[in-house]
This record gives structure tokens, C-alpha cells and sequence, in this order.
């Protein structure tokens, strides 16, 4: 039976994080995750996690100035990349969090590739003693054009090439469906190299309860390979988040 992570960059984004916490633990969810907490008491955070009695699961890395998306394949940005991810990996290390995604960046090309890949190493160096995982995430290109990470080939082939136990691809059926489709068969390859699972409806990223995805069909299929994790909700409820939930039952 599938369980679910409460994805707090989307839902309930209104509140407080401590708040968020509470609230996706009284709508029944397994685990929460965020996107950028860092203005938040890490020790209120923690607090608000063992009080719900859910794990927090990830947390990404600041993106930079605006306009940025990540700065770890950025050829040049090496100084601010290592002090984001140092930054990412104390504040997951202070919450009890699991993994953290290293955020790419908006670049291409062979100097992009070999400072991602520098950051990397010293990002799963620093988080290895603090038993953290470092995720990568494809990025569709409708979302994110010109993002470095576009699909799970490219980051299959990175997370090979590092041969690192604690660096693993973030799978979110959203972008990679967009990206590459054939969802089903890719989450079987890819799994031994899976870190967390996410989804939202396609096109929209709206609720997983439309769309061209059927949710039930992938959740089952995930089940039967074993995955017994809980699967990131990272959608845009585009208002209060109580009513878009009723996927939770149907899907469950
Ligand atoms: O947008 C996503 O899917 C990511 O998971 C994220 O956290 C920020 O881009
Ligand atoms: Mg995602």
C-alpha cells in the first residue's frame, strides 16, 4: 500500500513551517518534505516533526540570485555552490532530514558537466559521516528551460560515472514524464539508483487525480517493485490544500 510524503513547498506553503508539519500529519500524511526551509528555527522544525511523529525527508539547496535555479553547475560559482550545500546539509543534519537535492542550474556544456560533477563528490563527501543522501532531479523543459539536469538518462549516466553509495536520482514522475514518459518501465530500470519518488498530475501539476497520468495504475506498479517508501505529493493545489486530498483515498 502506498504511503505518502506531504511535498510543504506546495502544500500548505501558506503556513509556517511547524504549522505545515502539523497540518499534513492531521490529513494523514506518512512524512513531509520542503523545498527551501532555511528562514525557519531548525529546532522549532524538529520540535514540530517529532511532536507530528513524521520524518522529514528532503530539502534542496538555495538557488542563488533571482532569476537562478541552483548553482552547482555553474562553472565559476564553485565558492557559492560548496557554502549552499554546507548550509543545506547543517540544516538537514539539525532537523533530522534524509537526503538533500543539490540543485543544478541553468547551464550546458562540458564545463557544466565536470563542476556539477565536482560539486557532487564534495557534496556526498560532506553529507556520507552525516548519513545523508544527496538526490539529483531531471527538470522538464517547459518549467525550466535550459536547466542542466533535463532527464533520467543523463543523470543515470552522472550517478554512474560518481559511483558514490550515498548519491541518488530524485524520480518526479511530473517532469519526467514530460521529459521521456514511459514511466512504468523506466522506475523498474531505475530503481537500485532511486532515492525518492514525486508526482503531480501532467500536464498541470495540479492534484494526481486527472490529467494524462493514471496514478493508480503507477502507484501499484511501484508497489510490486517493492518500494515501500513514501511517495512525494509535490503539486500546486492552487488554493487551500483540504480540498484537493481526496486523490489520498482513491489512491491509497
Ligand atoms: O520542482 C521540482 O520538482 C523540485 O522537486 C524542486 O524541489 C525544485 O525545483
Ligand atoms: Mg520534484
Amino acid at each position: 500500500m502506498p504511503r505518502f510524503s506531504a511535498n510543504l513547498g506546495f502544500l500548505w506553503a501558506e503556513l509556517p513551517l511547524p504549522q505545515a508539519i502539523r497540518a499534513a500529519a492531521k490529513a494523514g500524511f506518512d512524512a513531509v518534505e520542503c523545498h527551501w526551509p532555511f528562514d525557519h528555527d531548525p529546532g522549532a522544525v524538529r520540535a514540530a516533526l517529532t511532536e507530528a511523529g513524521l520524518p522529514m525527508l528532503g530539502l534542496n539547496t538555495l538557488r542563488g540570485k533571482p532569476g537562478e535555479n541552483g548553482l552547482s553547475a555553474l562553472p565559476g560559482r564553485e565558492a557559492e555552490a560548496r557554502a549552499e550545500i554546507d548550509r543545506a546539509l547543517d540544516y538537514a543534519a539539525a532537523t533530522g532530514c534524509g537526503a538533500v537535492h543539490v540543485m543544478a542550474g541553468f547551464a550546458q556544456g562540458a564545463d557544466a558537466a565536470s563542476t556539477f560533477n565536482d560539486n557532487l563528490r564534495y557534496a556526498c563527501e560532506r553529507a556520507a559521516d552525516r548519513r545523508i543522501v544527496i538526490l539529483i532531479e531531471p527538470l522538464n523543459h517547459h518549467d525550466a528551460p535550459g536547466y542542466f539536469l533535463r532527464d533520467a538518462t543523463q543523470a543515470a549516466g552522472i550517478i554512474a560515472a560518481l559511483d558514490r553509495p550515498n548519491l541518488r536520482l530524485m524520480f518526479d514522475c511530473y517532469h519526467l514524464q514530460i521529459m521521456q514518459g514511459d514511466l512504468t518501465r523506466r522506475l523498474r530500470d531505475l530503481l537500485p539508483i532511486i532515492g525518492h519518488i514525486q508526482f503531480a498530475a501532467v500536464p498541470d501539476r495540479g492534484a494526481p487525480d486527472h490529467g494524462e497520468l493514471d496514478y493508480r495504475h503507477i502507484f501499484a506498479a511501484i508497489d510490486a517493485m517493492g518500494w515501500d517508501r513514501p511517495l512525494g505529493a509535490e503539486y500546486k493545489p492552487g488554493g487551500a490544500t483540504e480540498p484537493t486530498l481526496g486523490w489520498m483515498k482513491t489512491l491509497r
